[in-house]
């Protein structure tokens, strides 16, 4: 509602003039009680009254924008903790991206062929226009669903297109420790001592949980070896060519979203979307939130992004900047980023 108006729904889809509260209250998407806005991007209405956030067009006008599923053309890859879900929310508002969220890949069960869970993979995606691309986002792309991953790309549609989100990767060791630490709060008493699912032993404090006895790093913790980034994003480069992977700094991303998703459409060769007061810092987030007025449906993340971080010794601190420093400077030298705004790299 603008200054206690609402906003009428007539849009043009594909030159008829149409009008989609008319038509989605006819095809019983809405209750003819509704009041609030409604808007449409690519397949999908987006109504601001409060609780029904999405649903998808009627499909009169479905038909009208060969509203169907299509494979990713690129993807945002992670790294988990670096912003990925925050880039994936605010990529999902540009008008001719729609994003898959958290969408696996299954190729490495026995039970299925490649070809039958990128069949199940497509499945999964949402509806798309012809105007519009999708791209999925899933940080277990860059982790543990990687084999699954590089295995299913010569199925994908042709010169996929890779986004990687890159924080300090300390900091990222430390907001990883925090989120297992919670998630592992949300189980009850009798499984609190199982290592996560990915098996690191998480213990009450970080430090505790890091070193080895010897004072060492304990580098085969999963949660640490994330951080190497030149390590396991070589893996990529391997079937991606470098000019079509996009590093993008985390750290940048929460300071200067505007910046990065600029970044992003011209990358994905999409028109630009993203405006100055698109997004508006929130003090009491700490973070910036997107006020998008066509996309009432997304504002700020959950409280479970921006989590405050336990205190960690200076020593353990420095220790862990030795341990990653020659990974930072590879991934610098391999992907050209000794003097960009990764600060971390050189430091
Ligand atoms: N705009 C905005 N709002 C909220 N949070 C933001 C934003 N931009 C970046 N971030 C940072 O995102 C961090 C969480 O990263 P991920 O989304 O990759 O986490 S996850 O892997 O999907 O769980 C999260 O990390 P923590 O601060 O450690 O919780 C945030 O720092």
């Amino acid at each position: 509602m603008i200054n206690g108006k609402r906003r009428t729904a007539d849009q043009y889809v594909n030159g008829a003039p149409i009008n989609l509260r008319e038509e989605a209250i006819n095809a019983g998407l809405i209750p003819s009680s509704y009041v609030g806005d409604i808007f449409r991007q690519g397949c999908y209405l987006y109504l601001s009254n409060g609780f029904i956030k999405q649903k998808d067009i009627p499909k009169s006008s479905a038909q009208i924008l060969h509203c169907k599923k299509r494979l990713p053309t690129a993807f945002i890859i992670g790294v988990k903790k670096s912003g990925t879900t925050t880039l994936g929310r605010y990529v999902d508002l540009h008008e001719n991206i729609v994003v898959a969220h958290n969408a696996r890949l299954y190729t490495n069960r026995s039970t299925y062929t490649v070809e039958q869970s990128v069949h199940q993979y497509y499945q999964s995606m949402p509806y798309s226009t012809e105007d519009e691309i999708t791209v999925a986002n899933f940080p277990g792309y860059y982790w543990m669903n990687r084999p699954s991953f590089l295995q299913a790309l010569p199925y994908m549609p042709e010169n996929p297109k890779i986004i990687a989100i890159l924080r300090n990767p300390v900091k990222r060791a430390i907001s990883d420790y925090r989120h297992m630490q919670d998630t592992r709060e949300s189980y009850s008493e009798s499984r609190r001592h199982i290592p996560t699912f990915l098996g690191d032993d998480i213990r009450s404090t970080f430090e505790e949980t890091v070193l080895l006895p010897n004072g060492s790093i304990n580098a085969t913790l999963n949660f640490i070896q994330q951080g190497m980034y030149a390590k396991h994003l070589s893996q990529f480069v391997k079937f991606i060519p470098r000019k079509r992977i996009l590093l993008l700094s985390g750290d940048e991303f929460a300071k200067n979203p505007l910046l990065s998703l600029r970044k992003v459409e011209q990358f994905l060769g999409v028109k630009p979307f993203y405006k100055d007061d698109y997004f508006v810092y929130n003090k009491e987030k700490g973070f910036y939130c997107a006020e998008i007025p066509s996309r009432p449906d997304w504002n700020c993340m959950s409280d479970l992004k921006g989590r405050s971080h336990p205190n960690v010794s200076e020593e353990v601190l420095k220790k862990l900047e030795e341990f990653y420093k020659p990974y930072n400077l590879k991934l610098g030298a391999q992907f050209d980023l000794l003097s960009s705004n990764f600060e971390w790299i050189r430091k």
